[in-house]
This record gives structure tokens, sequence and C-alpha cells, in this order.
């Protein structure tokens, strides 16, 4: 049996990396950096003001002082502050030749064309400086970064106008289960409904890739073998779930066992033990287990991570750490993803029970909290890692 780290180490150096393609800035969130981003501009471009104020010398003050000049954002005349006056100034305006401050319009004493400055000023007050944030030739971002919202300032004002990504990835998703049907249908005893598929298509997207495909496909290993075959040429990756474990109608076991396609492991992890992972015509396959529950943790814990890999992000698995609120007991010997819920200070606290079928319990959850192997029950205090659910 290996342990997730192990088997997350496998696939990560067995996927292929996405080809590279360049897209405007405004393009790149959720893309990952193939090159570094290096700055072409100064940031901020231009001395300017950080208030709406006064632009004053602060050599000048205290004093009452004329207005000479007012000076909106946007302003692009070249203008100079005549001496023994000072200038109205709005946020984000260059500030003029001839004044090295700014006092906020809050500090002074308006009165007809004239303001009173009754303190004293230090030079570079409220003034923010040309390059003080980024110089060009700083390196803006890394390779290998993926890029979130949070970058696009930086990126969109960096002055480049393309930037080399690893395109997201095309990934065509399979369930597999004779007793599966679309939402919506009328069930027979039996039958149930394929949350697997939406699911794995909506953990994709949130991860930042594209869904080409979401199909299902019944427990024979010859039409599991045809439809993977047919979507590998259309997708960068095929993720199935279900007909992994040890049961008499497999059909990913049937399908590709002793192929050399795929192969078939047990990994030590509670919930996600049976695994399949194969190239088929170059297409990475993960076939993860079919329980809901097994399914949201091995993307969680063992594609992202792949997903990531393949678009040249190395950073290892993000969590966050947190002290559990309630104390609860581990199930098995194997390393634990237990369901938690994020209490209001911060802390965890189980959540969903442990059943790998407990998707009522599931959609009150956070998050993943995960026990290591070996170690002991969890006691009030304790600090955990967690893997926060994407949109939680
Ligand atoms: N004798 C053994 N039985 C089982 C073992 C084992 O080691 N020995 N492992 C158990 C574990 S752990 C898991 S996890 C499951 C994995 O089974 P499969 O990957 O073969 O999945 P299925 O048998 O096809 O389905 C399991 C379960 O999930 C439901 N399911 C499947 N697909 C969907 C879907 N798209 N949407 C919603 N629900 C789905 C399916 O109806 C079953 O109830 O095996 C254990 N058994
Ligand atoms: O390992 Mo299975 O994924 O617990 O339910």
């Amino acid at each position: 049996m290996l342990t997730p780290e192990e088997y997350r180490t496998l696939l990560c150096e067995r996927v292929p990396l996405l080809p590279v393609v360049e897209v405007p800035p405004a393009q790149a969130v959720g893309s990952t950096l193939a090159a570094d981003v290096t700055s072409r501009v100064l940031l901020p471009g231009f001395d300017n003001s950080a208030m709406d104020g006064y632009a004053v010398r602060a050599a000048d003050l205290p004093a009452t002082l004329p207005v000479s000049l007012d000076i909106p954002a946007g302003d692009t005349r070249s203008l100079t502050v005549p001496a023994g006056t000072c200038a109205r100034i709005m946020t984000g305006a260059a500030l003029p030749a001839g004044v090295d401050a700014v006092v906020q319009v809050e500090n002074v004493v308006v009165s007809g064309s004239s303001v009173q400055f009754p303190t004293t000023v230090a030079v570079g007050t409220a003034v923010r400086s040309a390059g003080s944030d980024v110089r060009p030739g700083d390196v803006v971002l890394t390779a290998g970064t993926r890029v979130a919202p949070t970058q696009l300032p930086a990126l969109v004002s960096c002055g480049a106008h393309s930037l080399s990504v690893r395109r997201p990835a095309r990934v065509a998703v399979v369930s597999t289960g004779d007793e599966l049907r679309e939402a919506g249908s009328d069930l027979l005893p039996g039958q149930l409904v394929d949350s697997n598929g939406p699911t794995i298509a909506a953990l994709a997207r949130a991860a930042g890739h594209e869904v080409t495909f979401v199909g299902r496909v019944g427990d024979t290993a010859d039409e599991v073998r045809r439809v993977l075959t047919s979507v590998a040429d259309r997708a960068d990756v095929i993720i199935t779930s279900g007909g992994v474990s040890a049961g008499a109608y497999e059909p990913l076991k049937l399908a590709f066992q002793d192929s050399g396609e795929l192969d078939f492991y047990s990994v030590a992890m509670q919930p996600g033990k049976p695994q399949g992972f194969g190239i088929l015509d170059g297409t990475p396959v993960f076939a993860l287990p079919g329980n809901p529950v097994s399914v949201v943790v091995s993307f969680l814990v063992l594609v992202v991570p792949a997903l990531r890999a393949m678009s040249g992000d190395t950073a290892p698995l993000r969590t966050i750490r947190a002290q559990a609120a309630a104390p609860w007991r581990r199930v098995d010997h194997r390393a634990q993803f237990a369901r938690v819920r994020f209490t209001p200070d911060g802390g965890v606290e189980p959540a969903g029970g442990h059943g790998s079928h407990l998707i009522g319990g599931l959609a009150g959850a956070d998050g993943l909290a995960i026990v290591p192997a070996g170690s002991p029950d969890i006691a009030v205090g304790d600090w955990v890692a967690v893997i926060p659910f994407p949109g939680r």
C-alpha cells in the first residue's frame, strides 16, 4: 500500500506538462505562468498624491498660502507651483514641480482662495513616489505561479502585452456504473443519481480548468474502453469515478488491468483507498473510487496537485492550520481526511460523519482535516492541517 504522499508524488511525476500559450495579462487568472514576468515600467509610474488635499513646499509651513492651481487626477499638463503658493490636488494626480508634500484637506482651513496650514509637514508626506513599489526589471511573479485575481493589478500594470502561461487543462469526466442516472430522472429501486460527474466537473472548473466532456458509461469493459479512448484525443486529462475496487463488475479494472495503460493502487487514506492511474494514448487518466465523498477527497488531495504539476506549479499541497474545537476519533490506521466545519472562532469541528457515501453530511462540511496515519485521536486544542473546500 502507498501513502497518500507517495501516490501523489507518483502522479505528479508521471503527468505531462500542458502546452504553453500567450494570453493578454487580463486573461491569465487561473493559468500558471510559464516564464517569469518582469516589469517594463515604474510603479507608481509618476510621483502622485496619496490624498485629496493641497500640494505644498514643506519648508513654507506653517503658513497661509494662496491656491494657484487645481489638479484633478488624470491631468496631463506639466505644471509648476509658483513659490509662495499651494495647489489643490486630488488623490492619484501627478505631483507638480515646485512642491514636496501634500496636506490632506481635513487638516487645513480653507478661506476663499487661500488655505491656512496650521502645522509643519514632513517632506514626502502623502506623496507616492515613482518606482517606490516596482522598478523596470523587477520580477513581478515567477514561473510556476498560478495567477490569482489579487495578482492582476501587477500583471496588467507592468507593461507586458502578453504572458506565457500553461493553458488550463481540457478535462473529460466519465462516471461508471449501471446504477447511475442523470439528475432529474425517475429512479427505479437500485438506481441513483450520478452526482460524481457534475461534482468532478465543478471541482475541475474551480481548480481553473476547462471541462470539455461529462458522460456516463455502464459497467462493461468494452464500453469503458471505447468511451475513454474516444475522449482521450480531445482531452488533456480524463477523470473517472467508480469501478476500481474489488467487486465483480469493476469496469475500469476489467478494461485496463494488465493492459499496461492503467495501474491500480491501494492508498493508505480514508476515504479514497482504491485508486487507478495511467496514460491512455498520451492522456493521463485518474480513476477515482466511486463513493461520492471519496471522489471529493481524491480530487482535492491527489488530482489538484497533479493538475498543478501539469501546469508547472510544484508547490506542495496547500493547507491552513486550525485548532480542533471538538474531539474526534480516528476510524482506522490510514491517513484520515476528516470532514470538518469551521467554527465561528476559526477552529474546526467534525462534520458529516466518516462514511464515504454520506453526501448529506458532506454538504455541511467546509473542508478536510488531515489526520496523519498512526497519530492518536484528535483532542480539543490539537492543531490540524485543513484543506478548505473550494468556495467555502
Ligand atoms: N471487498 C471490497 N469492497 C470494497 C472495497 C474493498 O477494498 N474491498 N473498498 C471500498 C471502498 S473504500 C470504496 S471507496 C469503494 C470504491 O468502489 P468503486 O470505485 O469500485 O466504486 P463503485 O463500486 O462503482 O461505487 C461505489 C459506491 O459509489 C456509488 N457511486 C458510484 N459512482 C457514482 C456516481 N457517479 N454518483 C454517485 N454515486 C456513485 C455507487 O453506487 C456505490 O454505492 O469500494 C468499497 N468496496
Ligand atoms: O476508501 Mo473508500 O474511499 O473509504 O470509501
